[in-house]
């Protein structure tokens, strides 16, 4: 007993002014290390929102996006949130995009309100009033207004009002060029896979959709020079870049159809036996509805009957050879050129392809590009070859209209890529098709946002040089190293070893 209490009286741990050292330091390493938690923690999140209304030649689309609030200029990630399609089939046209009200025009607003009662629902009440929504219009709307400007005016007009009832900031709707298409579909690929900021290889845009088609790439041998109406600048994140992008009118894929089915009327008046549609396929079709877009207005024959008679005999080579005739590949003013005369520079890197460009390779399931190229052609040929009754059979659920056109579009697609665009075998493995990058769409909606909002800034942000986690990490480290060595300065006072005390 005696023995243990000299060890007491001989060991500083035991002695009061120790004990209190020592609480006190531990408290004072609590205190700290829970100061930095709570003084640095992230706030809790909240997040702001924009809208965008994505008025297409073929339907309108609604696409909610959302951020956090405390980093809208520099770190913070836009994500796309919610999507709503336009479904309403009206009395006018099979697929209701707000270029096909040009006759009723008041009606193209009402068209917009499912939609945008949803956005209501899903923008919290708070943040309703300081979101932005914008509708931007493409290639429909610009065939409209090249056709009937008073018609373009008045589908605005509608549209305007309606979008202007809702509790939004609304914030105009307008044509985009097909310059700001086809550039807004880059920064949106581009942005969503992270290679603006990190000033990676950038990824090239093709973009298919009903009335037009975009492709935009940045090529090292392009410095814009030689045709500059193809040339877009950005300086992002600290960047400088100089895309190549140009905007085909008239050559997204139903306006395409149009043209190779006016093409193959010039034939005669009648019946078109068509290639690039099954065998078995027959329908009566009115060459006003055919002849109906400025695409094709001035082919139209003159004392055509009313209708003719559209049959299919599903040749994938005959079909392309057909397609290949609404293209121009004879003239060409600069060093090289895709089709009609436009000038296009090396191709370079790898390109994101979407919207019908995936919904038509998906359907056909193609969408792999690893397969070769020459058996992607082989499929498609014994698709477009497969009898129409057993398409039918084997797609019960899709709109005749559509399942009619897959053998037409995927031969589309192709002959774009590969004759106009000129992909090769071994380039065509550079294409992906992709519908959504992280969870949102791609396509020109969430770049238009980014770049109207000033969401990506010219230069590189400053972030914080340490992640949350890691500095309340360094802070506790620090802190316990200072404890050990004020421990350690104590020594002095420590018992010696050198004897184990014995306990009798
Ligand atoms: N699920 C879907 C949705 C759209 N699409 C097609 O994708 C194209 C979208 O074009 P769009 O309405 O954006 O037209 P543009 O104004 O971009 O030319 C149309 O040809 C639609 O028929 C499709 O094939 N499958
Ligand atoms: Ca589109």
């Amino acid at each position: 007993m005696s023995a243990q209490r000299e060890m007491k009286e001989k060991n500083p741990w035991h002695t009061p002014v120790t004990i209190i050292i020592t609480v006190i330091g531990v408290i004072a390493i609590v205190a700290l290390v829970t100061v930095a938690v709570l003084q640095n923690r992230p706030f809790p999140q909240k997040y702001k929102y924009g809208i965008v209304l994505d008025a297409g030649s073929s339907h309108t689309a609604l696409y909610i996006y959302e951020w956090p609030a405390e980093k809208d200029n520099n770190t913070g990630r836009v994500e796309q949130t919610h999507s709503c399609k336009i479904l309403v089939e009206n009395a006018l046209a099979f697929c209701p995009g707000i270029s096909s009200y040009a006759s009723a025009p008041s009606k193209a607003g009402q068209s917009l309100t499912e939609c945008m009662q949803e956005a209501v629902q899903r923008v919290p009440e708070k943040r309703r009033g300081e979101t932005p929504l914008y509708l931007g219009a493409t290639a429909g709307m610009r065939l409209l207004n090249m056709e009937n400007s008073a018609a373009s005016d008045s589908v605005f007009q509608s549209v305007k009002k309606a979008l202007q009832m809702f509790p939004f900031s609304y914030q105009g709707a307008r044509i985009l060029s097909g310059q700001e298409e086809g550039a807004f579909g880059w920064v949106t690929v581009n942005y969503l896979d992270d290679r603006l900021k990190q000033g990676l290889e950038t990824t090239g845009a093709l973009d298919l959709g009903g009335a037009s088609t975009q492709i935009s790439f940045v090529s090292d041998n392009y410095n814009g020079s030689e045709s500059p109406s193809n040339s877009v600048t950005f300086r992002l994140y600290g960047n400088d870049y100089n895309l190549y992008t140009h905007s085909f009118l008239c050559y997204g894929k139903d306006q395409a159809l149009r043209m190779t089915l006016a093409h193959q009327s010039q034939a005669g008046p009648g019946t078109v036996l068509d290639p690039c549609f099954h065998p078995g396929y027959a329908e009566i079709k009115n060459y006003s509805v055919l002849y109906d877009s400025p695409c094709v207005s001035d082919r139209k024959p003159q004392g055509a009957p009313a209708t003719f008679n559209h049959t299919g005999n599903g040749n994938f080579l005959e079909c392309q050879k057909t397609i290949k005739n609404i293209f121009n590949f004879t003239d060409c003013k600069y060093s090289r050129c895709s089709f009609n005369g436009v000038f296009q520079p090396l191709l370079q890197g790898p390109f994101g392809a979407f919207s019908a460009y995936y919904f038509v390779m998906n359907f056909l399931n193609l969408t792999d590009t690893s397969i070769p190229l020459d058996d992607v052609k082989e499929k498609l040929k014994r698709y477009c070859a497969t009898p129409w009754n057993q398409i039918r059979q084997r797609h019960p659920n899709i709109k005749l209209k559509y399942l009619a056109e897959y053998c037409f579009s995927g031969t589309y697609i192709l002959t774009l890529l590969t004759e106009g665009y000129n992909f090769t075998s071994e380039s065509y493995s550079d294409i992906k098709f992709i519908e959504k990058i992280k969870g949102s769409d791609a396509g020109w909606t969430l770049g238009y946002m980014l770049n109207l909002t000033n969401m990506i800034p010219a230069e590189a942000p400053d972030s914080p040089p340490l992640p949350h986690a890691g500095y309340v990490s360094i802070v506790t480290v620090i802190a316990v190293l200072i404890f050990i060595l004020f421990i350690l300065s104590l020594r002095p006072l420590w018992p010696s070893c050198s004897k184990q005390p014995q306990i009798v």
